[in-house]
């Protein structure tokens, strides 16, 4: 990792960088990876492993804001799951191939106006994605250059380690209640497991967004770098944590999450049952559908 980091700044101090189209030292970082092996192409999510450190960048590049609808979840899933399977990888970093959005969490449209069979389907992806990446053996780095609400927040809350752009104008946090929903209790305990009950406790019931600097604050990231730096960063934070034996770390790892995986294992049918009977509700439909449109309005 060190190699890659010594490269990157090789390059940017040759100024080679600085001809490239957009170059900056995230972009050098994507290049040294892209150069790697192509690990994966889907159409939401690109994943890269480079086969001399074993880590892998694992880029969101679905437009609009990265949405995580029932086709991106599964795509996530399956890609978690195939890096858990890949002995060759320890460790991924998980990163927005888009301007100034991580992920706008989960996409409301799939909560939206849909069957019930639709809901069952779309939260099982939820769930799987949760169980793949809070479960995964693999050091896991949330490089997070951009806005990062809801379950974007959860999603980089699942990771070991969280480095964000210090631009204060991204904020991350989960925002459910803003919404009119409530997030689940898992997204809850995972949350818990971060920044503490207190925080927890203020951060859900006001669906708090909390800026850059305030998520450094409170412990919600654990570093705040330059926009072009964060998955230079991601790397350099992922070199330490690889420095330790794999088997140790993992241990300690699972020792930490079983008990909050082993809840939702155990409620997994109820969970999925109450978000059914919730989603379809009268009353949340029509606070999803007027949320979609303050975010029209806003844009207009
Ligand atoms: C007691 C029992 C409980 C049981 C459990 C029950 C329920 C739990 C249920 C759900 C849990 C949900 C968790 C979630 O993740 S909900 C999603 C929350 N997300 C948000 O609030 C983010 C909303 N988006 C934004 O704030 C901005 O888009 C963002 C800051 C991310 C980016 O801003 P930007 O200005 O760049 O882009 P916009 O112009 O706002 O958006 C472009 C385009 O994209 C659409 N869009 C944005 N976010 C979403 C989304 N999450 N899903 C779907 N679509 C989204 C937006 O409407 C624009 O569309 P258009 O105008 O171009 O058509």
């Amino acid at each position: 990792m060190s190699s890659i980091l010594r490269r990157c700044t090789k390059l940017t101090h040759s100024g080679i960088l600085s001809m490239l189209p957009g170059s900056n030292g995230r972009s050098c970082a994507l290049q040294y990876f892209a150069s790697e092996k192509r690990y994966s192409t889907s159409s939401k999510i690109k994943v890269d492993l480079d086969s001399n450190t074993g880590v892998a960048i694992m880029q969101f590049q679905s437009p609009p804001v990265n949405s995580l609808s029932l086709d991106f979840l599964t795509e996530f899933a399956i890609n978690i799951e195939k890096l858990e399977l890949d002995r060759s990888c320890r460790g991924v970093i998980i990163t927005s191939a888009l301007p100034k959005v991580f992920s706008a969490g989960l996409d409301i449209l799939e909560m939206y106006q849909k069957s019930p069979e639709h809901y069952v389907e779309f939260w099982k992806a939820v769930q799987e994605a949760w169980f793949k990446l809070y479960g995964s053996s693999k050091v896991t780095i949330a490089a997070i250059n951009g806005n990062s609400p809801a379950g974007g927040c959860l999603l980089a809350m699942c990771c070991d380690y969280r480095i964000m752009a210090e631009n204060p104008r991204y904020s991350i946090g989960l925002n459910e209640t803003q919404l009119g929903i409530v997030a689940p209790f898992w997204f809850k305990d995972t949350m818990q497991n971060v920044v503490g009950h207190r925080e927890t406790e203020k951060g859900l019931q006001l669906g708090k967004l909390y800026t850059a600097p305030e998520a450094l604050k409170v412990g919600l990231v654990d570093e705040l770098v330059p926009e072009e730096k964060v998955v230079s960063s991601a790397a350099e934070a992922m070199s330490k944590w690889l420095a330790i034996p794999d088997h140790a770390r993992q241990l300690s790892k699972s020792m930490m999450r079983k008990p909050t995986i082993d809840r939702l294992l155990a409620a997994r049918e109820a969970d999925i049952t109450n978000f059914v009977s919730f989603t379809s509700k009268d009353s949340i439909q029509k606070s999803l559908g007027m949320y979609m449109e303050m975010l029209k309005k806003r844009r207009s």
